[in-house]
């Protein structure tokens, strides 16, 4: 059985604050007939693909932080998008705002799915690496709330056997964290798939503004080549309600190299061929975990693992914008 797939990352231009839901995923199904006519079988969209990035605003009513959230996937809105994937036997990875209600309690994660060439959802994972700050600071050009309108994604990295390979799915911030990859990889994944939302702007550190394309690239590539494995991905670019966010959506080899990326900050894809046994060349050699790896070393990197969920679970019961009915 072939192990290549023809596969493309679909960038999105801006979406606006008032823009239907029925517009961006008319926007998506053009970017997936598009795609489809440059034979991709799989592709790969934004993190919180359907809206704009709404964390950039404190909103205090909770019906109006709501509206930006699915209860359902797919619901009569995203349908569509399925539908389309079933008709052109094209598989795709979405983000999406996550609301589900458990025990009547509201729970909102910051999720992605994988849906085959069926239209069928065959994955499911909820970031991990929530960025930004839980409480509107009025000093920032605009806000970073992803801490407080999101919990800490529950589902850990999973593998998913699906379209002829192992993929996986992280988040945008979740790929500058080398322990994303890893444990991706730890875990098999050929094809690592993310979407993101990066302001040009990071008002922290603006000196640092001028690096955004460069530090979103290193994390991938470096993520691709130490765990010998394919890196796809998107962004929701362009100029956002006053907020510009980068472009650079791409497709990395295990090598590292960038080998197709949009040129733009609007609606475009860009495509190539990937070779899942590929990663063998890295995975048989320098990457050989088996052979090479020392966890007996790396004991730091899980240290302190109770203490944070702990201040975590302090903060987000302080903090966190959840409703209990
Ligand atoms: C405030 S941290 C920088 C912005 C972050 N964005 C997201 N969406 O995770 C990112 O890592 O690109």
């Amino acid at each position: 059985m072939s192990r290549t797939l023809v596969a493309a990352t679909a960038q999105l231009g801006p979406i606006a604050r008032e823009e239907p839901r029925s517009s961006a995923v008319n926007r998506m199904i053009a970017l997936l007939e598009k795609a489809h006519r440059r034979g991709a079988e799989l592709v790969v969209f934004p993190e919180l693909a359907l809206t704009t990035f709404f964390p950039r605003w404190y909103i205090e009513d909770e019906a109006d932080l709501d509206r930006f959230f699915e209860t359902e996937m797919p619901g009569p809105e995203t349908t569509p998008l399925f539908e389309a994937a079933r008709r052109l036997g094209v598989g795709f990875y979405l983000g999406y705002a996550e609301l589900v209600r458990e025990g009547g309690v509201k729970r909102r994660f910051n999720t992605s799915i994988i849906v085959d060439r069926t239209g069928e959802i065959v994955g499911k994972y909820r970031k991990v690496h929530l960025p930004g700050h839980f409480n509107p600071e009025e000093w920032r050009p605009f806000q970073h709330l992803e801490k407080r309108y999101f919990e800490h994604g529950d589902l850990g990295f999973p593998v998913f056997d699906a379209m002829g390979g192992k993929l996986g799915m992280c988040l945008c911030n979740d790929r500058r964290w080398p322990e994303t990859f890893r444990v991706l990889g730890l875990r098999g994944a050929e094809l690592v798939m993310l979407g993101y939302n990066t302001p040009v702007h990071y008002p922290q550190a603006p000196e640092h503004d001028h690096l955004q394309d460069f530090h979103n690239h290193l994390s991938m590539q470096a993520g691709a080549y130490a765990n010998g494995c394919w890196v796809i991905g998107t962004a929701k670019a362009g100029r956002e309600e006053g907020c510009d966010l980068i472009g650079g959506s791409c497709i990395i080899a295990p090598t590292g190299e960038i080998i197709a990326r949009t040129q733009g900050l609007g609606d475009e894809i860009a495509v190539a061929e990937i070779d899942l046994d590929r990663c063998s060349e890295l995975r048989k050699n320098v990457f050989n975990f088996a052979l090479h790896r020392e966890p007996g070393d790396y004991g730091p990197i899980c240290d302190g693992a109770e203490e944070r969920a702990e201040a975590r679970a302090r903060i987000t019961e302080e903090s966190r914008f959840t409703a209990r009915r």
